[in-house]
């Protein structure tokens, strides 16, 4: 007897997965067991690639969740509501779940994976970070056995992929987010990719395995990309560095987590500082296994359908295998949340851009208000005008970054100061 798929969602994704499980040649055996069942979308006019059985497709999403004979629901329909109730009554029936819907797990995870763990069914979510790269698996399971200090990652393919293109190409903007969405990796509102929120929802759930405790969203610190000149870009190449939307979860002996999301200076010699593209890259550092790193191809069709058929596999293998006890290598038992540091008790090192009138002496002022704050630079460069301004860029050594703004608080009040265009991280 085969095992019936209710597939919800025939977009980027679910188009995907039907592709990969119409295509079993060379790849694993137990794919052949797999019945797609039932698939719901919103629009039964639209065209498909993809060829269904008859009566398989329906607007009727509720049905397949309710449908006794589906045994694995497959959320790759996106969005908060419906998805969130959809997965829920497919657990409350008993059925397990695939879903790629971070936004869902990072706002709903403890309410879904306490609903899974009184029904006895899992929820798997290996698309929902990292795209085709498997990486909640590998810390779910096999990186389970360290202590994690720190998960560092490029974990939002469009961001990414406009940063590159903005950089090789000195492209704008709004052009080449236009391309990532016709390349299907942006989301339906790619507002969730461009300020970062895509991407702290992944951090959340990547803080969450690693670190074993359930994140509340509103302490993930987030800064998305639409502040990134070609300007900055410019400089940091100039300094070293290129720029990056980095996703930050570390935690040292002496300080609480810290969870964060914002573009961020990576010196060119860092492993992620070379992640092109859709790429993304999770850094992940742990005792004793000193650093890893998973790479690969984070948002398109054929890799993230990778990610939700080796979920669809995993609990094909599961309910053919299934004993009485749940395997909490599959599941969720965390029970509390973790406590994580405000962003004004973060110690990194900061590039900031200045617009300054040109008189003399400017250098020795700012010099003077990062002094009485503890702010010590690292390197001072003035290259630029920009008309009559002067354009002074810094770059600070660690710092703490409650003190670090109180130092930029004194310069914009100096006579001397036109603006601060940019102010950003440095790893
Ligand atoms: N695109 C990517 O590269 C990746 C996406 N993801 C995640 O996967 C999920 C799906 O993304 P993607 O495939 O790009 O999204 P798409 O917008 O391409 O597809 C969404 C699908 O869901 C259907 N749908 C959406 N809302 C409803 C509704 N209310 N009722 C019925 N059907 C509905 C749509 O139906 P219709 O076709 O009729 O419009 C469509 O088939 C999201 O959670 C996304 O974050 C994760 C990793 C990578
Ligand atoms: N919009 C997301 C899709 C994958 O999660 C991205 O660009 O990474
Ligand atoms: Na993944």
């Amino acid at each position: 007897m085969g095992i019936k798929l209710g597939i919800l969602g025939l977009g980027t994704v679910g188009t995907g997965t039907v592709q990969l499980l119409q295509d079993v040649v060379g790849r694993h055996p137990l794919l052949k067991e797999i019945e797609i069942y039932r698939v719901g979308v919103r629009s039964l006019s639209k065209p498909r690639a993809v060829e269904l059985p008859a009566g398989a497709i329906t607007t009727d999403l509720e049905a397949i969740v309710n449908d006794p004979a589906v045994d694995i629901v497959v959320e790759v329909m996106g969005g908060l509501e419906p998805a969130r109730s959809l997965i829920l009554q497919a657990i409350n029936n008993g059925k397990h779940v695939v879903t790629a819907n971070k936004a869902v797990i990072a706002r709903f995870g403890a309410e879904i994976f306490t609903a899974a763990n009184q029904a006895g069914v899992y929820v798997m979510l290996e698309a929902a970070v990292g795209g085709g790269i498997p990486v909640i698996q590998p810390l779910k399971q096999s990186l389970s056995v360290n202590r994690i200090q720190a998960i560092t990652g490029i974990v939002n393919g469009t961001t990414n992929y406009i940063l590159t293109r903005m950089q090789t190409e000195g492209s704008d903007f709004s052009d080449v987010l236009a391309d990532a969405q016709r390349l299907g990796y942006a989301e339906a509102d790619p507002t969730a990719d461009v300020d970062g929120l895509d991407a702290a929802d992944k951090i959340a759930i990547l803080a969450s395995l690693g670190f074993g405790g359930r994140i509340h969203l509103q302490d993930v610190y987030c800064e998305g990309i639409r502040q990134v000149s070609k300007t900055d870009i410019t400089y940091a190449e100039k300094l070293g560095f290129v720029i990056k939307l980095l996703a930050i979860a570390k935690k040292t002996s002496s300080s609480p987590l810290s969870v964060r999301v914002h573009p961020t200076l990576v010196p060119k010699t860092h492993p992620l500082a070379s992640i092109n593209g859709v790429n993304n890259a999770i850094l992940v550092e742990g005792e004793p296994i000193g650093q890893v790193m998973f790479f690969g191809p984070g948002a398109g069709a054929g890799a993230t359908a990778s990610a939700v058929s080796s979920d669809i596999l995993n609990l094909v293998a599961t309910l053919q295998t299934s004993t009485a006890k749940p395997n909490p290598l599959l599941g969720c038992g965390h029970q509390h949340y973790s406590e994580i540091a405000p962003i004004a008790e973060l110690v990194t090192r900061f590039y900031a851009r200045f617009l300054t009138k040109d008189q003399p002496g400017v250098i020795g002022k700012l010099g003077t208000s990062f002094g009485n704050y503890g702010v010590s630079l690292e390197s001072i460069v003035q290259t630029g005008f920009q008309g009559e301004l002067a354009e002074i860029v810094v770059v600070t050594h660690d710092v703490k970054e409650g003190d670090f703004r109180q130092a930029l608080a004194e310069i914009r009040d100096l006579p001397a100061i036109d603006s601060i265009p940019s102010l950003l991280r440095v790893l």
